[in-house]
């Protein structure tokens, strides 16, 4: 692939401001998920070198944590300018190894970005308090301290702003971190590890590693230099993130799976509700943790919303990501492929209703047609389970209480979508709904400055806004006595 910036192509873990190969010449291969060809190999480092790593960030962690927050800001900033002024070749990197199209990558550059320039500045607010004494002669008050080093383990489906988000409110609070990419999608990784070196931040500060996932896991999460963990994935691969922080007692940060709902009211705006559950369920071509999933629609719309979402569906464009005509890209792998056909062949054994695609796509390899089922219901299993694929099912309701129990008839708590032009629906809808993020009348609700994450089974903390600094700090409680004078 050309690029403008050749240096970001990498095919190294990135440790002590060192490229470095496997010790054990362990390394996997890397395809693109639009035509299965190979990408590269890319290394896998045994425990010992993962190990090394903690040590370069524990080595590096007493300097970054003394710098004053204007040092580490600069640092930051040149690292946010740096992947700005190389969007396009990121975007191509993006693409190439996860298969959304390039308008979404692109979209994810900037989105990735955005989160470095908010934490350097927001840390300027990580201030303590005075605390009004009840001890004769003492002065109370706290102030907040970097946790020290950091692991930060991410997902494929947005391989670049999984990163930065977590990212940049550690390094932004004083903590040093090791990066622990998925293995499907690391070139997006070792990128941002080169534009990293290149803004200067010291040696150890940043580091990148890869390898058997459940080993790289393991060994990070139960290294007691290790202080904080902040995982974002499935929920399966939480769960166990969670058991092995429990050996140690350290901070877990988890953003996990989401099957949101999709509550379209008798009130909404028709042609609005399609456009925004298109959006909300079709973006990154279905794989994304926030997508529409279970869309509810009032019964006395459900037939004239199903005709013209149905014709919208079928207006979708499948291609490689590459291709910039393309709005839909392929699954990202074979088992992908594999659990998207079963769910929508459970779905029609169950007595749904297909009304667009419904199989494998013309284009073969991992591309599935975007899909639309009528008349799901909680017995299925595109239901149920977290749906990570360009697959729509929608599901009548009669009255308001049934929509929310509906809505709520999930593991997961991760973002919701209301479509409704009434306050006094919209408003004890978003209050009853159990999801911690609810979007009303428009698919876009990311970004810097929000809380996002989710309750359930989808999570424990938040990321972005100022809650973004939780996992990565510590507030330390001092009771000076100073005498009567
Ligand atoms: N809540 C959020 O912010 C958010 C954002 C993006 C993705 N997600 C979720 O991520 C999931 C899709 O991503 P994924 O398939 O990469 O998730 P995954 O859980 O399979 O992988 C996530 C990370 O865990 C590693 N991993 C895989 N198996 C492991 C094991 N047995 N032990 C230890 N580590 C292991 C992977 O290499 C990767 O780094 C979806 O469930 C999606 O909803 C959530
Ligand atoms: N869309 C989410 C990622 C989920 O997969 C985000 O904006 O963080």
């Amino acid at each position: 692939m050309p690029l403008n910036h050749p240096l970001l192509f990498k095919s190294l873990c990135y440790l002590d401001g060192h490229w470095v190969h496997s010790e054990s010449g362990a390394s996997i291969a890397v395809h693109n998920p639009a035509d299965q060809s190979l990408i590269g190999h890319v290394p896998l480092l045994d425990p010992a070198q993962i190990r090394a790593a903690v040590d370069a960030a524990e080595k590096a962690f007493p300097a970054w944590r003394r710098a004053s927050l204007d040092q580490r800001a600069q640092h930051l900033r040149r690292w946010a300018e740096l992947i700005l002024e190389h969007k396009e070749d990121l975007a191509q990197i993006l693409s190439l190894e996860q298969g959304k199209p390039l308008f979404e990558a692109r979209g994810e550059i900037e989105y990735a970005a955005s989160f470095i320039p908010w934490f350097a500045e927001q840390a300027r607010r990580l201030d303590g308090r005075t605390i009004p004494s009840h001890i004769p002669g003492a002065h109370l008050g706290t102030v907040m301290e970097p946790v020290g080093v950091v692991a930060l383990l991410t997902p494929w489906n947005f391989p670049s702003a999984m990163i930065t988000r977590k990212a940049a409110a550690a390094l932004a609070a004083g903590c040093t971190l090791v990066v622990k990419p998925a293995h499907e999608t690391p070139y997006s990784a070792f990128a941002l590890a080169q534009l990293a070196e290149e803004a200067g931040f010291p040696a150890g500060v940043f580091n990148v590693v890869l390898g058997e996932p459940q080993m790289a896991m393991e060994t990070l999460v139960r290294d007691s230099r290790v202080r904080a963990v902040s995982f974002t994935g499935s929920t399966r691969v939480g769960k166990l993130v969670l058991q092995a922080a429990a050996t140690e007692v350290k901070k877990v940060a988890l953003e996990l799976g989401g099957n949101a709902p999709f509550i379209v009211c008798a009130d909404a705006d028709l042609e609005q509700a399609v456009k925004f559950a298109i959006d909300a369920k079709f973006q990154t071509s279905g794989q994304d943790c926030c997508a529409a999933n279970r869309i509810l629609v009032a019964r006395e719309l459900y037939e004239p919303f199903l005709e013209r979402f149905a014709r919208a569906v079928r207006e979708l464009r499948v291609g490689p990501g590459l291709d910039e005509r393309s709005q839909i890209g392929p699954l990202m792998h074979q088992a992908a492929f594999d659990s998207t056909d079963a769910r929508v062949r459970d779905a029609l054994d169950q007595g749904a209703r297909l009304l667009a695609g419904g199989e494998p796509h013309a284009l073969g390899g991992w591309f599935y047609q975007p899909t639309l089922l009528a008349d799901v219901t909680p017995e299925m299993r595109i239901w149920r389970e977290e749906n990570f694929a360009p697959i729509a099912g929608v599901t009548p309701y009669d009255s308001l209480e049934e929509a929310v129990a509906l809505a709520n008839d999930s593991e997961y708590g991760l973002a919701a979508y209301i479509c409704s032009q009434r306050v006094d629906r919209i408003w004890p809808l978003m209050r009853q709904l159990e999801f911690a993020m609810v979007a009303v009348n428009g698919a876009k609700f990311t970004g810097h400055p929000i809380p996002f994450g989710g309750m359930k089974a989808s999570g424990l903390g938040r990321e972005g806004g100022s809650e973004g600094f939780e996992p990565f700090v510590e507030t330390k409680y001092f009771c000076l006595h100073h005498g009567q004078f």
